[in-house]
């Protein structure tokens, strides 16, 4: 009533009701079931007060008094069932939104992403819903059966007198009306309140898990100072907020004192004009009203709560119904064990359209053959790797995969079909099993050990004393940068994908380990279509092509031997500069 939903909040708030049909039956039964007794256990106090005035024996009236209590009894019971079943549903409905937040948030493309840091997620997934869980445990529960008490508690009052009935009628329309206007004086500063909140901490997730350049750098007193600002900023929208709120409070008990103060007036008036109301009837009217406060006064009291829930309401819609870069067009499944990639016209940028990472690439690697990705930094060569696990889609041109446009292949199915060593590894908390196996619990020990071994990594895993066992801490902090790259290693040849992309993957690996990877990898990169990214020359002389990026643009391409041996080639010059500069170290090392 004081919030007004449009279309897709309402969409957003049946598709997760509609799955516990059953229970919101039930609970409606029980909401009925409450007001009923509350509304009809007063008529014995009535029939109490009039007999008692007529002259009743004591135990005609004890026998009223215990029908009294007994259906006093009764509707605590009714009440304590409906908190459960309420808490029970509510839980499960909420818990399924915060699952389907999160499984949108990993799935998102990279330019949602870069809008929103992990902190502002955590906020959502965390913040928002539950204050969604307290809406629907509490105050839905509230709002149902306010209204129903309302209505009910309307409707007697007007069978006992009609006139008192409209009195009370007007009294309750014009007070609602006021409250729903004032209701939503607030809303706009909740909503920029939750943002900025969700805001600054993001900012904080982002400087803590940065702590190190930071303590590095000497930039405590500068992150300090930005907190700072934003916490100030906060601070002054959390006042606006809470003067809104008051006002709306304070405006909301002058409206019920008013309507109070209004109905019982009227009510004097009517005991004064007509003669036949009893006493017990005077007091029946009395107490519905004190019974229809209960309802407006709780109405007040959560009218703020309401708009919290609105923002929250708007600001998961907004997120789960964020349309992604990355479209989940066809549903056709990789079958074919070798794999041709083909880049045509491929064009990509991630925000700023002027600025773009790749334009216009073409080339086309035949299926199980290798690509050396060559390059300046932010060249474009991460972007291309990107594009073709379909992080992020081109804007312009197309991939295909065997003549077939990636786009048709279900997304899962093609991410499947690929294997990634990245520059960022991430590692989780849990057993070195897990991070190797990603939590798959079907992959055995000797799965893993085999492929330790055809990777030559014996004597990696056999150096750790509590082997596959060794707990692993959050974000791989226990670890070093050249263990976590041996870590994926493992993890992406145990998924054994058709298509290898190995971005700087051996980066922080030392010279003796490296040179042992290499030799194992060359076996092991046999029959699958590869790309590697390397600033190392002596890496990419090993592939069968080669891709010279410059500022996002084809350089050159070609059979690495070709180009190799034309003089004119930029690559043969990056190997001449680069055998230059081995040539004048070992001259300055003699
Ligand atoms: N997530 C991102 N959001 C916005 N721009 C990005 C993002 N990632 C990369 N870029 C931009 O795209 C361009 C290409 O970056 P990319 O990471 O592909 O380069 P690279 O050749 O892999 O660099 P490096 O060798 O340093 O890893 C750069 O100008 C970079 O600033």
């Amino acid at each position: 009533m004081f919030i007004r939903l449009d279309r897709s909040q309402i969409r957003f708030m049946y598709v997760y009701l509609n799955n516990h049909r059953a229970q919101l039956v039930l609970l409606l039964l029980f909401i009925l079931g409450s007001i009923a007794l509350q509304i009809y256990s007063p008529l014995y106090i009535q029939q109490f007060l009039d007999r008692a005035r007529a002259g009743e024996e004591t135990s005609g009236l004890l026998r009223i008094a215990f029908l009294f209590l007994g259906l006093t009894v009764l509707r605590q019971i009714v009440v304590i069932v409906l908190q459960f079943i309420t808490s029970d549903v509510t839980w499960k409905i909420t818990n399924k939104i915060r699952l389907d937040v999160t499984r949108q948030c990993l799935n998102y493309d990279m330019s949602f992403h870069n809008r929103h840091t992990p902190g502002e997620m955590v906020e959502r997934i965390d913040g928002d819903v539950g204050k969604l869980n307290n809406f629907m445990s509490v105050f839905a529960l509230k709002v149902i059966s306010n209204n129903l008490l309302i209505v009910t508690v309307v409707i007697i009052i007007f069978t006992i007198n009609v006139s008192m009935g409209i009195v009370v009628t007007l009294s309750c329309v014009l007070g609602l009306y006021v409250l729903s206007r004032m209701g939503r004086f607030g809303s706009k500063t909740i909503r920029n309140y939750l943002s900025e909140s969700a805001d600054t901490i993001g900012f904080l997730d982002e400087r803590i898990t940065g702590r190190e350049d930071i303590r590095a750098f000497n930039a405590v007193s500068y992150t300090l100072y930005s907190y700072y600002t934003r916490l100030k900023r906060l601070f002054r929208t959390r006042k606006q907020t809470g003067l809104r709120i008051a006002t709306v409070l304070n405006i909301g008990e002058m409206v019920l004192a008013i309507i109070m103060a209004v109905t019982l007036l009227s009510l004097g008036i009517i005991h004064l004009q007509s003669a036949d109301l009893s006493i017990g009837t005077l007091f029946l009217i009395y107490y519905y009203m004190t019974i229809l406060l209960i309802p407006l006064k709780s109405m007040v009291a959560e009218v703020s709560e309401l708009q919290y829930v609105h923002a929250a309401l708007l600001r998961l819609n907004e997120l789960l119904s964020y349309s992604s870069n990355v479209k989940t067009t066809g549903c056709a499944r990789i079958e074919d064990t070798a794999l041709e990639i083909r880049f045509d016209n491929v064009s990509f940028h991630y925000g700023d359209e002027e600025h773009k990472a790749l334009r216009n690439i073409s080339f086309q690697l035949p299926a199980n053959t290798t690509l050396g990705l060559l390059g300046k930094t932010g060249s474009g060569k991460s972007t291309l790797a990107r594009l073709l696990c379909r992080m992020c889609d081109p804007q312009e041109g197309s991939i295909t995969i065997n003549g077939s446009d990636h786009m048709e292949f279900e997304l899962d199915s093609l991410q499947e079909s690929m294997g990634i060593v990245s520059q960022n590894i991430e590692l989780f908390e849990g057993t070195l099993r897990d991070n190797i196996t990603m939590y798959k619990d079907h992959i055995t020990d000797d799965q893993i050990m085999r492929i330790l071994d055809r990777l030559a990594l014996q004597e990696w895993i056999s150096g750790i004393p509590e082997g596959l066992d060794k707990r692993i801490e959050q974000g791989g902090r226990n670890l070093s940068g050249g263990e976590a790259q041996l870590i994926a290693f493992t993890r992406v040849f145990l998924r054994n994908p058709q298509i290898l992309i190995l971005d700087e993957a051996t980066s922080r690996i030392d010279p003796a380990t490296e040179r042992r990877l290499d030799k194992a990898m060359a076996v092991l990169m046999k029959n699958r279509t590869c790309i590697i990214i390397a600033h190392r020359l002596s890496t990419i002389r090993k592939t069968d092509y080669t891709l010279v990026l410059q500022e996002g643009r084809v350089l050159e391409f070609g059979e690495t031997r070709a180009l190799e041996q034309d003089p004119e080639s930029s690559y043969s010059s990056m190997i001449g500069e680069g055998e230059a500069e081995l040539h004048a170290r070992s001259l300055d090392r003699s």
